[in-house]
């Protein structure tokens, strides 16, 4: 359905996308997964004909999009990662609006409207105007929006950063609807590998503009067949427990957070008599050691070396 070849975009010396080759087909969704500046939102704003590519194509049922941007934005719905509403306007005068952009009208757009209020949870407030809205409420309108001329395809960035729980689990759960229901095409992109990993069914991974891994869940996940990752918890992990992990030779990479420890080692080295040791050279006291189920996070520090949340 969609094809990305060798699709580059570069600012001044920067690349932000270098040579991204995808592949989209019908009634999937894929998700693009890196952490910021790893260049999700230029590729797809090439993706939406909304920028030019230094170089490539991006092809839709093997047409170039680049010759055909008109007639590819009528089946295309984009939900930007900045809302596009107008808050002084009510719900329902912003689908009106943005439905009439579209050709819509009469009992049509009148249908179309109450379809998409229901869809995206907004019926209630529908004569609400939108600067009283939540930010959750305020994206699931957004995407209510990019949703009124039913296009074939929609691509969405980033659609829950920085909005509640609810609203966040809501867009998810709309979003698998929409896919399971109506057959739609989803490019979903996201640094929280927890939702591309309950969404998608495959996913490319960024990083500073290059493609660093694709593939199913389970095909990016056995890239760590040779490593096994442990999780190690204690109250006072101290400099010197530390340091001497970072510096130990059977560990192959390690990440740190709050009373946590991340270790990764090769799958058959045992490190608890290690650890037990360590930790008392260190004085401290290690709360749980276990190994833990590999995620598209530990896959992320694997190629990269840093963490997707850095
Ligand atoms: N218009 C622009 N001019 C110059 N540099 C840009 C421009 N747009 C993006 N970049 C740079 O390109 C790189 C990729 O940015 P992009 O916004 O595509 O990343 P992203 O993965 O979408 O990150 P985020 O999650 O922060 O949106 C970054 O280094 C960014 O600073």
């Amino acid at each position: 359905m969609l094809e990305l070849v060798e699709l580059s975009k570069k600012f001044k010396q920067l690349y932000a996308v270098k040579s991204l080759n995808m592949f989209v087909e019908r009634g999937e969704i894929i998700g693009l997964l890196g952490p910021n500046g790893a260049g999700k939102s230029t590729a797809i704003s090439m993706i939406s004909s909304l920028a030019a590519p230094t170089a490539g194509d991006v092809r839709f049922h093997n047409k170039s999009i680049l010759k055909n941007a008109g007639e590819f934005r009528e089946i295309v719905g984009m939900v930007p990662q900045e809302i596009a509403l107008y808050t002084d306007l009510t719900a329902e005068e912003n689908l009106q609006f943005f439905g009439r952009m579209y050709r819509l009208k009469g009992s049509i757009l009148k249908s179309k409207i109450e379809e998409i209020l229901h869809l995206v949870g907004l019926t209630e407030r529908r004569k609400d105007v939108v600067k009283t809205f939540s930010g959750g409420m305020k994206r699931r309108l957004n995407i209510g929006v990019a949703l009124l001329h039913n296009p074939e395809l929609i691509i969405m960035d980033e659609p829950t950063v920085g909005i509640d729980p609810q609203s966040r689990n809501y867009i998810l759960e709309t979003v698998k609807r929409l896919n399971q229901e109506r057959d739609m095409t989803v490019i979903y992109t996201s640094h929280y590998m927890e939702e591309v990993e309950f969404l998608c069914d495959r996913i490319y991974i960024m990083d500073q503009g290059n493609l660093i891994a694709s593939g199913t869940n389970e095909e990016i996940k056995r890239i760590l067949s040779a490593e096994k990752t442990i999780l190690i918890k204690g109250e006072q992990l101290n400099d010197q427990f530390i340091s001497s992990l970072q510096e130990h030779p059977l560990v192959n990479r390690i990440t740190t957070a709050d009373k946590q420890v991340t270790l990764m080692v090769a799958k058959e080295v045992s490190m608890f008599a290690e650890l037990t040791k360590l930790a008392e050279q260190a004085g401290i006291d290690l709360t749980s050691v276990h190994n833990k189920t590999p995620t598209l996070e530990d896959v992320f520090l694997h190629l990269t070396g840093r963490a997707l949340r850095d």
